[in-house]
């Protein structure tokens, strides 16, 4: 599968059940993602990012509205094709997921065997992405064994070493230090320069600073948008 995919959102809307309440986490957004771009949302705690991102990465069913990847509903797709979809989707979340009884590396191999690309290329470039933030020494140690923000990092360079063509990173800078962002916002221009569709939401203004479109949230809804 190539890069370019225009993920286009309409009315999503996603809604969490906990016993006889109902949270409104996202209300009817509307707005989308495209290739060679970096989009940013952001807005301040429990304003819907995580969830958007999630409904965006298909890792979540919108209750209302729908996520169109180039115009195709993820969740109309034969199974097959679904899969074929996620494993072009590279993503990142506040709070990693690592399997606790393996190393980072072993972490990092089990994403790739999974999206079918565990082999020599992506094995580099997993190892040039962590040498690039700084945790190449730390990749035989468990996920217990390393700080917030190493893991936070590995979790950045378990998402990125499929070569995704839609990279979706929660809060990618926060728990890193300054030289850590940096490398982030590197890796980010480049992933741009490539043709990636790149969402990222966060709190931190340089990442705002360098977003070619951005979403402001608010209790779930679009505050404002706009194309810099
Ligand atoms: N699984 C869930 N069940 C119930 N409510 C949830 C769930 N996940 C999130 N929420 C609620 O949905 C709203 C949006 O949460 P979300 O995590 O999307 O916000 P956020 O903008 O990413 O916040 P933060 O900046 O703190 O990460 C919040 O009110 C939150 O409490």
């Amino acid at each position: 599968m190539s890069d370019g995919w225009k993920i286009t959102c309409e009315g999503l809307t996603v809604r969490y059940k906990t016993g006889e309440s109902q949270t409104t986490a996202l209300h009817e957004f509307n707005g989308s993602f495209v290739p060679g771009k970096i989009t940013v949302v952001f807005g301040p705690s429990g304003s819907g990012k995580t969830t958007l991102l999630k409904a965006v990465g298909t890792l979540l069913k919108p209750t209302e509205g729908r996520v169109g990847y180039n115009g195709k509903n993820p969740y109309e797709l034969p199974k097959k094709e679904l899969l074929a979809l996620r494993r072009e989707i590279g993503i990142s979340f506040q709070q990693p997921v690592f399997v606790s009884q393996l190393t980072l590396w072993e972490n990092i191999e089990l994403v790739l065997n999974s999206s079918g690309k565990l082999n020599d290329d992506h094995r580099d470039l997993a190892v040039s992405l962590a040498k690039r933030l700084g945790i190449e020494k730390l990749l035989s140690k468990k996920p217990h064994e390393v700080s917030g923000g190493e893991l936070r990092r590995a979790s950045i360079v378990t998402a990125l070493a499929k070569d995704p063509s839609v990279v979706i990173l929660d809060e990618p800078t926060t728990y890193l230090d300054e030289e850590s962002s940096e490398r982030v916002v590197e890796i980010l221009r480049e992933l741009r320069e490539k043709g990636k569709t790149i969402v990222v939401s966060t709190h931190d203004p340089e990442l705002i600073r360098i977003a070619d479109v951005t979403y402001r949230l608010r209790y779930g809804r679009v505050l404002d948008s706009a194309v810099t």
